[in-house]
């Protein structure tokens, strides 16, 4: 069967998911508003375990969505523990969600902002075989989110610029190794952390979302630089790839709770 076709433009963007993907009007959809007033501070919540081998970064690609940087996952080298899960989750991908300006582009917000750009590391729990095994479960997938905001250049994200020339176009791919995306965290892990899905279709409901309370930085030019990529193949009548996020969606009882008093 043809793929679903869906995007951020009129006709295929998030007003329309739910034609296709009827969890779209789900309980526990994400992104969310996060309101920082509202959210607990849970004392029981755990310190942020990562541990990420560099040599488990095999590529980069353009899915025509966003582009990613994948891992190879067919052991325990790259993965995320304590915070809010139990067990251990393997690192599969990051990728970013961006605005085609700086006054929008992250997909959560904090009390209504909107920030330039919004990071994802994908991890998926060790206690299912594989990644689209967890991709289906209530507890399959751990997100650690991190916002960026515009400031000085951030040197940590030029080596994940630098590769974006040559994945201009949807489905262009290039090996990427030898990269550690601890580089790309805050100094401090404080968290939000909620129960959500993931953003894009198949919007499915497996996510624990961990969105980190500090930014990091990125400069105009590297925002340029994101902005630069097509939503399109290669033949294809050019279409830049900015405005590649959800808006937040109804919290419908939720709880955010916080790491940090
Ligand atoms: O919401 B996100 O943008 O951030 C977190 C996140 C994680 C994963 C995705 N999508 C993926 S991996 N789709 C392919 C797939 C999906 C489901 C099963 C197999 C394969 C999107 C997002
Ligand atoms: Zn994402």
């Amino acid at each position: 069967i043809m793929s679903h076709a869906w995007g951020y433009g009129t006709q295929d963007g998030p007003e329309t998911w739910a034609e296709s993907f009827p969890v779209a009007n789900g309980p526990r959809q994400s992104p969310i508003d996060i309101v920082p007033t509202q959210a607990q501070h849970d004392p029981s919540l755990k310190h942020l375990k990562l541990k990420y081998d560099p040599a488990t970064a095999k590529g980069i690609l353009n899915n025509g969505h966003s582009f990613q940087v994948d891992f190879t996952d067919d052991d325990n080298s790259s993965t995320l523990a304590g915070g809010p899960v139990t067990g251990i989750y393997r690192l599969r991908q990051f990728h970013f969600h961006w605005g085609s300006s700086d006054d929008k582009g992250s997909e959560h917000t904090v009390a209504g902002t909107k920030f330039p750009c919004e990071l994802h590391l994908v991890h998926w729990n060790t206690k299912y075989p594989n990644f689209g095994e967890a991709a289906s479960k209530p507890d399959g997938l751990a997100v650690v989110g991190v916002f960026l905001k515009i400031g000085s250049a951030n040197p940590r994200l030029q080596k994940v610029l630098d590769a974006l020339d040559d994945i201009r176009s949807k489905g262009r791919q290039t090996t990427f190794s030898n990269f550690d995306p601890k580089t790309l965290l805050p100094a401090a892990l404080d968290f939000w952390t909620y129960e959500g899905s993931l953003t894009t279709p198949p919007l499915l409901e497996s996510v624990t979302w961990i969105v980190l309370k500090d930014p990091v930085s990125v400069s105009p030019a590297q925002m340029a630089k994101f902005r630069s990529l097509l939503f399109t193949s290669e033949g294809e009548a050019p279409s830049c790839m900015v405005d590649n996020f959800r808006p937040p969606q109804p919290l419908k009882g939720r709880k955010v709770r916080a790491s940090f008093k």
